[in-house]
């Protein structure tokens, strides 16, 4: 993700900054320069930049700052309250609950990504347990209705659309009727595009939404425009109520930073951003986490939420029970494995730790560590129950290796791989053994006795350093609140990273 790259220079101009000895005019100035451009570079607005930094020597003002002040806590904090004050419009949209039905409709030029963007947002409400269904709108490009089918289809959400229905308003209507009727809280209504802003766009837009009454209009942009942004995201505003916007493809471009910059100054707030087209690029859209994400400073509230939504709570006493027994089976590490396969991008989990970014986790590593993953799986789903269930690894005979590999399609060395790669787990979780599972509603007290030490043997050192060391570690904890979580979670993905 090229934004990575941005978060990545702001990072190492606010690191260099903290390097010098004394922070005076010049290392100020020369970290708001490094700033600067990194921000240009990614398309934000000149005058947005400029008076970010203006507001930066406002707040910290040098001459008034006391010798006993921590001058690089102050910079970093203005720095980072900046770059919010740029993304956040101050308002949010209108929300959609579960259970009680919405109507949102998707607006954006051809090609923006919207019909794709319609499926991750039903996915995505999907997976949380609302019912959402998809309707195609779209009667101007030849093909959208297949491909929203298409996309729906694989997602298990319910669409509706027409191959020989002209006229959009009337399949809008009867879509959303429809849906009411089944009972789903979410009715998604895609609409056309054009390849350009042009009245006819406009009207027709006007025309479904009149009919329709959504509950939240979403305009979905394409990040590559970068500046055009502003002009693009305000004539759709000006034609239709919209309430909050998504912008795509933020994996493959520069420009990221303008595109998100200039929608917020729209006064309508990015909701969720497009990180690739696979169906679960799609990430909610928060700026103190994002901002927070970017510098590498973490997002502990983003991570507590994948790992929730990946690691059902009643599952982890029982994990834990046999963790803290020594007892680590070939079966839990296909658990983790799938848990971590849920929580999506490796390297976009990783950027919620402090101390991490993007950058550390390049895009083709991240897919070469979940194919590697779902390699795994195959083939211990070729083994048998006594096999998944034990800890010793001497069962496995090398006529059953054989035998697993010819099963799965995989070759020997493949499932040897597999097993060293479960021994060294095994020798990483061992090191919990012994740990005391608190019964169940004492959660603090697994707190209590998960101390940093023992998060330490279990870290690998390279990671351990990224956190800045025990001390790091410990603030990090204390941060967690429950570490209970971090286990369940956090092991999974040890387990998912490159050895
Ligand atoms: N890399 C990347 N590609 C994306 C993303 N979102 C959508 N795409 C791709 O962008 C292309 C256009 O997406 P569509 O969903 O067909 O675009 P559309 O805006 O619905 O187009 P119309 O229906 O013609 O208005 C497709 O190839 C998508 O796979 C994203 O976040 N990242």
């Amino acid at each position: 993700m090229v934004l990575a790259e941005l978060g990545g220079s702001i990072s190492r101009a606010l690191q260099q900054m903290s390097n010098a000895t004394i922070i005076d005019e010049k290392v100020l100035n020369e970290c708001l320069n490094e700033i600067t451009r990194a921000l240009l570079q990614a398309d934000v607005q000149f005058k947005l930049v400029r008076d970010m930094t203006t507001n930066i020597k406002k707040i910290v003002n040098l001459d008034d700052l006391a010798a006993g002040h921590n001058k690089r806590r102050i910079i970093q904090q203005a720095v980072f309250n900046e770059l919010c004050k740029i993304l956040d419009p101050g308002k949010a949209s209108f929300t959609p609950k579960k259970g009680k039905p919405s109507i949102v409709m998707f607006v954006g030029l051809q090609g923006s990504g919207k019909t794709t963007t319609c499926t991750k947002y039903a996915y995505y409400h999907q997976k949380k347990g609302w019912k959402p269904a998809l309707v195609c709108a779209d009667t101007f490009r030849a093909g959208a209705f297949d491909q929203l089918k298409q996309n729906a289809t694989k997602a298990k959400i319910p669409f509706y659309g027409s191959y020989t229905e002209s006229d959009p308003v009337k399949i809008a209507v009867d879509g959303v009727e429809t849906f009411k009727k089944e009972n789903c809280d979410l009715i998604i209504v895609d609409t056309s595009g054009r390849h350009k802003q042009e009245t006819a766009l406009f009207e027709e837009m006007r025309q479904v939404s009149e009919a329709t009454k959504p509950d939240l209009v979403i305009f979905v942009m394409d990040s590559s425009i970068g500046q055009a942004a502003f002009d693009q995201a305000q004539a759709f505003k000006q034609s239709v109520a919209v309430g909050a916007v998504i912008v795509t493809k933020m994996d493959g471009h520069a420009k990221g930073g303008g595109a998100l910059s200039a929608v917020a100054a729209t006064k309508s707030p990015v909701i969720f951003i497009g990180t690739g087209e696979h169906m679960d690029e799609f990430d909610v859209f928060d700026v103190k986490p994002f901002v927070s994400r970017l510098l590498g400073m973490g997002d502990w509230s983003g991570f507590m939420d994948k790992i929730h939504e990946v690691v059902p709570m009643d599952q982890q006493p029982e994990l834990l029970q046999k963790l803290s027994e020594g007892h680590f089976t070939l079966r839990i590490m296909y658990e983790q494995f799938q848990n971590i396969l849920k929580m999506g991008p490796i390297g976009q989990v990783f950027s919620m730790l402090p101390g991490f970014s993007a950058e550390l986790m390049p895009k083709g590593r991240e897919n070469e560590s979940q194919a590697k993953i779902k390699r795994y799986m195959t083939m211990m789903d070729s083994m048998t129950n006594e096999e998944l269930d034990t800890s010793n690894p001497k069962l496995m005979t090398d006529s059953r290796i054989m035998r697993i590999a010819r099963g799965s399609g995989h070759q020997v060395h493949e499932v040897m791989d597999m097993m060293e790669e479960y021994k060294r787990l095994a020798k990483m979780w061992s090191k919990m053994k012994g740990l005391k599972i608190p019964k169940k509603g004492e959660m603090s007290a697994l707190s209590r006795n998960m101390n940093a030490q023992h998060m330490s043997k279990v870290l690998p050192p390279q990671m351990l350093k990224q956190i800045g060391g025990m001390g790091g570690l410990q603030n990090l904890m204390k941060q967690m609140g429950s570490a209970k979580d971090m286990m369940g979670g956090m092991g999974g993905m040890f387990g998912g990273g490159d050895k």
